[in-house]
């Protein structure tokens, strides 16, 4: 029998994205493949363009799980999926471009971590961003600055560049771990007590907590260690600190001791924090404009 045609209503079948779109330049070429920087031909509109090989027949139903989460997820803190397109054994995803780039590469390019008030507002940003895929039963399990966007603006949009949204399910496939274990929480680390854990999604608080320390001293804590060594650390070990709190606030100190909290079920969430002094007040987005102008102006003297 003819084989039934499923339908994706949020992917246009058998369409080819050049028709629209025109790939001006190469953003990427990373374990998932390739991803250009893509101008809509009628709007100009930029986005970012990924091109997944559908080679296996469950393929396209396991990245619909990523169109899924990034079609029903609309939040200024997360980044939008503008349009989808299958042809061939190709699928195409469209995200929102965000011209600030990734803020591990804006700290690598400029070799200095960011200053207190940056990463308030950063912060704040992420809060809301993951407040919202909470609410939406999404947890991330990735949070890392790698997987944080910047605009020009000073818009903060939370990625997922990693694995693929399979992976989402769960975080073993085959027995192996999927995802950087430096920002792991340690009820993931233990993981016999981890699956159907109604505090799973504590998971990306913890590691908010250590891609704080991440934009405070550039490297996550433990990261000279070896990933097998790290998971035995974080999980026998008191949580890390910054490495000269003095060197920080009060506020800046307790906020990350928060989220860093062992026991998922102390660990606060999204709104908790929300309410914590570091990030509940007024946030200028100017310290963050200024370290975009220095980034932008290094890259282009290159
Ligand atoms: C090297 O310099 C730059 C300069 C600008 C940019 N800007 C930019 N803007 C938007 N996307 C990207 C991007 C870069 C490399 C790979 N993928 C990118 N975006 C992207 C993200 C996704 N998926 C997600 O981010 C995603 C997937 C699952 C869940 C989630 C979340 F949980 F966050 F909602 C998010 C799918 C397809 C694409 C093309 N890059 C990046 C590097």
């Amino acid at each position: 029998d003819a084989k039934k045609k499923k339908v994706y209503n949020n992917v246009k079948m058998e369409t080819d994205p050049e028709e629209y779109w025109d790939m001006i330049g190469e953003l990427g070429d990373g374990a998932y493949g390739k991803v250009y920087k893509a101008q809509h031909r009628q709007s100009g509109m930029l986005a970012a363009a990924k091109m997944c090989r559908l080679d296996g027949e469950d393929d396209l139903a396991d990245f619909m799980i990523e169109i899924d989460i990034l079609t029903e997820i609309k939040h200024p803190n997360i980044v939008e999926l503008l349009e989808a397109f299958q042809k061939e054994q190709q699928l195409w995803l469209l995200i929102e471009y965000c011209d600030g780039g990734a803020l591990d590469s804006i700290m690598t390019e400029l070799e200095k971590p960011l200053t207190e008030l940056q990463i308030a507002y950063v912060c704040q940003n992420m809060c809301k961003g993951l407040q919202f895929l909470h609410k939406s039963h999404v947890i991330h399990r990735d949070v890392k600055a790698g997987n944080v966007l910047l605009t020009m603006a000073g818009g903060v949009k939370i990625a997922d560049f990693g694995v693929s949204a399979k992976n989402k399910s769960t975080l073993q496939k085959h027995d192996t771990f999927i995802g950087t274990p430096y920002w792991m929480a340690p009820e993931v680390v233990l993981c016999e007590t981890f699956r159907d854990n109604p505090y799973d999604f504590k998971v990306d608080i913890w590691s908010m907590g250590i891609t704080l320390i991440e934009f405070a001293q550039m490297e996550p804590p433990n990261h000279e260690m070896s990933p097998m060594r790290v998971l035995l650390k974080i999980q026998k070990s008191d949580p890390p600190r910054l490495e000269q709190p003095s060197k920080w606030s009060k506020d800046f100190n307790d906020f990350i001791a928060k989220s860093l909290i062992k026991d998922p079920q102390k660990r606060p969430n999204c709104e908790d924090l929300l309410r914590h002094p570091f990030v509940n007040r007024t946030l200028d987005v100017k310290p963050l404009t200024e370290l975009l102008l220095e980034y932008r102006a290094e890259v282009v003297e290159e």
